[in-house]
């Protein structure tokens, strides 16, 4: 199996002059291409840290040890779809390109919603159309930070149906995401990594992390 991404033991410090925190330590993580890795963790583990690392865009008040590999080009849905777009123009003046029709079809992005302004958006829709201009650009390795958190089951659903068939095209995608539960249910994700306080605390197939006795891991499956 090629690993689309990887980061090997890599560990960042922020230090904004009036606090410091290592935020993430030596964390191990292969992102392979054909395949879903899902990440999930407590809010401030550091999850979104681990995609602006992939994503080559961890804030400036971090210095960062260890390697970050990434083969190919490289696509972020940030957590807040809005920081996606400019304000000042439409949704659709910004998601231009052939297969616009398909990629809005593929994120569950309602194209009615594209002479709208990326405020004038539900936080859901804007987190569709951000997947959408993610999906335009066909990127080799797809990050996706909280793909379905603002989604109704039924739509999350369809959201990580159109991730499961963009891995097996052939992509490296990676999640955030605390829906554990939904993940195991439908067999979407291939592997599932739990970080906590910054370090790799389980990482292995769904049914291997959801037989482990650990409280911490077993809370995400509720
Ligand atoms: N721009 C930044 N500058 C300094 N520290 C930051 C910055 N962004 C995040 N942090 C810190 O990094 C740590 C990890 O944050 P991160 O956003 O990766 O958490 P997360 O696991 O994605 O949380 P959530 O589930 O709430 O989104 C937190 O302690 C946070 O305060």
């Amino acid at each position: 199996m090629i690993p689309a991404a990887e980061l090997r033991d890599l560990t960042v410090d922020v230090d904004t002059g009036r606090w410091s925190e290592r935020v993430l330590d030596s964390v191990r993580l292969v992102v392979p291409a054909g395949r879903i890795t899902a990440l999930l963790g407590e809010s401030g583990c550091g999850k979104s840290m681990v995609a602006a690392a992939l994503t080559g865009s961890l804030p400036s008040v971090a210095r960062r040890t260890g390697d970050v590999c990434v083969t190919g080009r490289v696509g972020l849905v940030p957590q807040s779809g809005v920081t996606a777009f400019a304000a000042e123009r439409t949704v659709g003046e910004q998601l231009r390109g052939q297969n616009v029709e398909d990629v809005c079809k593929a994120a569950v992005y309602p194209m009615e919603a594209l002479d709208l302004y990326p405020h004038q958006h539900s936080s859901g829709q804007i987190q569709r159309a951000a997947l959408a201009l993610a999906l335009l650009a066909e990127p080799d390795v797809l990050v996706v930070d909280e793909p379905s958190a603002s989604l109704d089951r039924g739509t999350a659903y369809e959201v990580w149906a159109s991730l499961r068939a963009y891995a097996d095209a052939g992509a490296a995608v990676l999640t955030i995401t605390h829906d554990g539960a939904l993940l195991t249910e439908t067999g979407f994700a291939d592997s599932m990594t739990f970080l906590r306080d910054g370090r790799v605390i389980a990482a292995g197939p769904p049914a291997e992390i959801r037989a482990l006795e650990d409280p911490y891991v077993a809370g995400f499956f509720q």
